[in-house]
């Protein structure tokens, strides 16, 4: 069984941890510095608060701030038959690897590696079997161009906030109309997860899985008349593009450093 550390158990490295820990394929332990956040995971691994523990493992993974990495990788002093995974939003690979003599892969995860349902990118110039074997067990993943981790970032690493928020506008609406809240907020998320397993899953795009909804004469052209005329897609192209700028800024911001 492949060896995996996850340095960093806070809110996407516990993710990580908790979803290794279903798929079996992993004998994962975790750091971090907090030993409350340890406690979160202390059933799904083996924890430690020690990073020399920690760096022992096949593949380590950093899950840590962006503005602690360098200096936390430069700490764990990996050898070259070492796979050091960071999944720092914002921090290119060129910063990273000369403070690390093992193979490096940047990638981009999500908080739903907790229920192996993760969109994830990555980057490197070969993506090693044991880092596709990781980001597999616990979800779907993209190989993008290192040029393109700003984006992705945006997309599928801040992405299930966006979609939270968009759960929440649904489920508001339904209990505006008189829905229970426990009951509109199953309907919504149960729907956007529906949708987005239709897609997934479908070989018609996105525009026929639409018209597929709409009978004609029917309920959903109504309310899709109301989205075609509103400007709901350049708010969430908006919200994107800041995130990607964003993603940019953390990457000039560690070069300054
Ligand atoms: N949250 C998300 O959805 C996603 C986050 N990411 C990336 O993952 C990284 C972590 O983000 P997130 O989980 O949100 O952050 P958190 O702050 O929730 O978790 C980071 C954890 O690392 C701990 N830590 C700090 N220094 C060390 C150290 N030297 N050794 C071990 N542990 C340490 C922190 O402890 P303490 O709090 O005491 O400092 C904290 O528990 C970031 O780089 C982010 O860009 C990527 C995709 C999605
Ligand atoms: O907000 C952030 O910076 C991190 C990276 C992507 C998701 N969360």
């Amino acid at each position: 069984m492949v060896r995996a550390s996850v340095i960093g158990c806070g809110n996407m490295g516990s993710a990580l941890v908790r979803g290794l820990s279903e798929s079996g394929t992993h004998a994962v332990t975790a750091c971090d510095v907090d030993p409350a956040a340890l406690e979160t995971v202390e059933d799904c691994a083996e924890t430690t608060t020690d990073p020399s523990v920690a760096a022992e493992a096949d593949v380590v993974v950093v899950a840590i701030k962006p503005g602690l990495v360098v200096d936390v990788v430069d700490d764990l002093d990996l050898s070259p038959d070492q796979i050091l995974v960071s999944f720092a939003a914002g921090v290119p690979t060129s910063v990273l690897e000369p403070h690390t003599d093992a193979t490096l892969v940047r990638a981009m995860p999500n908080l739903a590696a907790e229920t192996q349902n993760m969109a994830a990118a990555v980057t490197g110039e070969t993506i090693p079997e044991e880092v596709t074997t990781l980001l597999g067990a616990v979800g779907e993943f993209v190989e993008v161009e290192e040029s393109q981790m700003d984006i992705a970032t945006a997309v599928n690493g801040s992405g299930p906030a966006f979609v939270f928020y968009l759960i929440g506008a649904m489920r508001d609406a339904g209990v505006d109309a008189g829905l229970e809240p426990d009951d509109a907020e199953v309907l919504a998320a149960q729907t956007f997860k529906g949708a987005a397993e239709t897609v997934l899953r479908s070989e018609r795009s996105i525009e026929e899985l639409i018209d597929a909804v709409c009978s004609p004469k029917g309920t959903t052209i109504e309310g899709m008349e109301v989205l075609w005329d509103s400007t709901a897609d350049e708010a969430v192209a908006d919200a994107v593009g800041a995130a990607e700028q964003r993603s940019a800024e953390l990457a000039a911001d560690i070069d300054d450093d």
